[in-house]
C-alpha cells in the first residue's frame, strides 16, 4: 500500500517512514529541502534497507503537486508533516507561515478527490492549547488564541481540515496534536539536524555538551512548579513515529460515526527543564554548563499530555523514556559531529 509522507526527510517525518517501511508500507516521500538534507534519504535506507522514492517538490506549487497525483494516483494515505516550525521566525516571518504550512494544505486537500481512498494524517500540536487551564491536558480543553502565525497555522489548518471533512463523507482524517518529540533513532542513522542556532532545548542541550555552545540558557528560574523551571512532555520521536503507523491502520481500517478525529501524543508525564538537563547528565556520564537565566517571552508554564484517548482508541502508548530520548540524542550528536 502506497503512503505519501510530505515533509518526510524531516525530524519526525524521517523516523516515521522508517516505521511505515518496518510494517511493509511503500513510501514516497516529498519534501522541498527546505529543512532538510538529501543524505536523510541514505540513513533511512541504511535502517530499513529499502530506499523510499523521494520527489524533490515544493508543495507550494500548485501544478507541481497536481502533477505528482497524475502520477501517484493509488496513494491510500497522506501524511502531512510538511511545514515551517519555529515559533520565533513565524513571529517576524508571518505571511511564510501562512503561505506555506497554509497554502500546502490546501493543494494537498484539492488533490483527496481523485483518489480512491482518502486518508489524511496533519501534524498539529499541542501549542493549540496554550497555557491549559488544567492539567494534564485533554482533547476536550479547549484550542486557546494562538500564541504565534506558526501556532495559529495549526488551528487553522485544523479547521481547514474539519470543513473539508464535514462536506466529504468519504474524506478520513485525523490530527496528531503532539507534545515536545526529541531524541533519534537508536541506530543513530537519522535525527534531529536543526539549522543554525538551536531554538528547542535538547539539540541545544547536546550542541553545548558536544562543545559547539558555550552554555545552556535555562530560560526562567521562578516559575511556579517544582523546581521553579518550566514543565513539558518530552516523547521519544520512535514512539512519536508509531504512533502514525497505528493511525493510519486506524483510518484504512476502522469504521467510525467521525471522519475527523484528533489525538494528543505524548508519554503523560511532564519534566522540568531541570529534570530534562539531569536525565542528559545522567545517561551521558557529562556535566552540563548551564546558567538559569530570565524567562522566554511567549513559553507556557507547564504542558503535559492526558493520553488516554490515543491509549484506548488507537491501542498506542510510548514505550521509552526520557532517559532513552536523551541517550539517543546524545548519540546521534556524537555522531555526526565526528562525521
Ligand atoms: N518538532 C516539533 O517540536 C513539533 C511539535 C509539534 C508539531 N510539529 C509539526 O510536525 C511537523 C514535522 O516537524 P519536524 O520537527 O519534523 O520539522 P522538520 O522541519 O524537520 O521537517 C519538515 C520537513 O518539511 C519540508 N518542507 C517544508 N515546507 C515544504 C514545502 N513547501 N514543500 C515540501 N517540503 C517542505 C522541510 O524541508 C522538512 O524536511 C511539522 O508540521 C511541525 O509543525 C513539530
Ligand atoms: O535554550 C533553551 C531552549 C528551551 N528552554 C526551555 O525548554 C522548554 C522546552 O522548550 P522548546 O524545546 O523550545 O519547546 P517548546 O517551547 O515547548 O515548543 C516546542 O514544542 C511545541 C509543542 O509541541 C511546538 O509547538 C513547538 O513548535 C516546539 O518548538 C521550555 O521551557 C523552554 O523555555 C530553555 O530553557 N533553554
Amino acid at each position: 500500500m502506497k503512503i505519501l509522507v510530505t515533509g518526510g526527510l524531516g525530524f519526525i517525518g524521517s523516523h516515521t517512514v522508517v516505521e511505515l517501511q518496518n510494517e511493509g508500507y511503500e513510501v514516497v516521500i516529498i519534501d522541498n529541502l527546505s529543512n532538510s538534507s538529501i543524505d536523510v534519504l541514505d540513513g533511512i535506507t541504511a535502517i530499513t534497507n529499502k530506499k523510499p522514492h523521494f520527489e524533490k517538490l515544493d508543495l507550494k506549487v500548485k501544478a507541481d503537486v497536481q502533477d505528482f497525483f497524475k502520477r501517484h494516483n493509488d496513494i491510500v494515505g497522506i501524511i502531512h508533516f510538511a511545514a515551517n516550525k519555529a515559533v520565533g521566525e513565524s513571529v517576524a516571518e508571518p505571511l511564510m507561515y501562512y503561505e506555506n504550512n497554509i497554502t500546502s494544505l490546501v493543494y494537498l486537500l484539492q488533490e483527496l478527490r481523485g483518489l480512491n481512498k482518502k486518508n489524511f494524517i496533519f501534524s498539529s500540536s499541542c501549542t493549540v492549547y496554550g497555557q491549559a487551564d488544567e492539567l494534564p491536558i485533554t482533547e476536550n480543553a479547549p484550542v486557546k488564541p494562538a500564541e504565534s502565525p506558526y501556532g495559529n497555522t495549526k488551528q487553522i489548518g485544523e479547521e481547514i481540515i474539519r470543513d473539508t471533512c464535514r462536506v466529504n463523507g468519504d474524506v478520513k482524517a485525523i490530527a496528531l496534536r503532539y507534545f515536545n518529540p526529541i531524541g533519534a533513532h537508536d541506530s543513530a542513522e537519522i535525527g534531529e539536524l536543526p539549522i543554525g542556532v538551536p531554538q528547542n532545548l535538547v539539540p541545544y542541550i547536546t550542541q553545548t555538551a558536544i562543545g559547539m555552545r558555550e552554555q545552556l540558557s535555562v530560560f526562567g528560574g521562578d516559575y511556579p512548579t517544582s523546581d521553579g523551571t518550566c514543565v513539558r512532555d518530552y516523547i521519544h520521536v520512535v514512539d512519536l513515529a508509531k504512533a502514525h503507523v497505528v493511525a493510519l491502520q486506524r483510518l484504512l481500517n476502522v469504521e467510525n460515526d467521525s471522519n475527523f478525529e484528533f489525538f494528543n501524543l505524548g508519554t503523560g508525564t511532564g519534566s522540568t527543564v531541570l529534570e530534562a538537563v539531569q536525565s542528559f547528565e545522567r545517561v551521558s556520564g557529562t556535566t552540563l554548563n548551564y546558567k538559569i537565566v530570565d524567562r522566554r517571552e511567549g513559553d507556557v508554564i507547564a504542558a503535559y499530555a492526558e493520553t488516554s484517548k490515543a491509549n484506548k482508541v488507537l491501542g498506542w502508548k510510548t514505550e521509552l523514556t526520557l532517559d532513552d530520548a536523551m541517550a539517543s540524542a546524545w548519540k546521534w550528536e556524537q555522531k555526526i559531529r565526528t562525521k
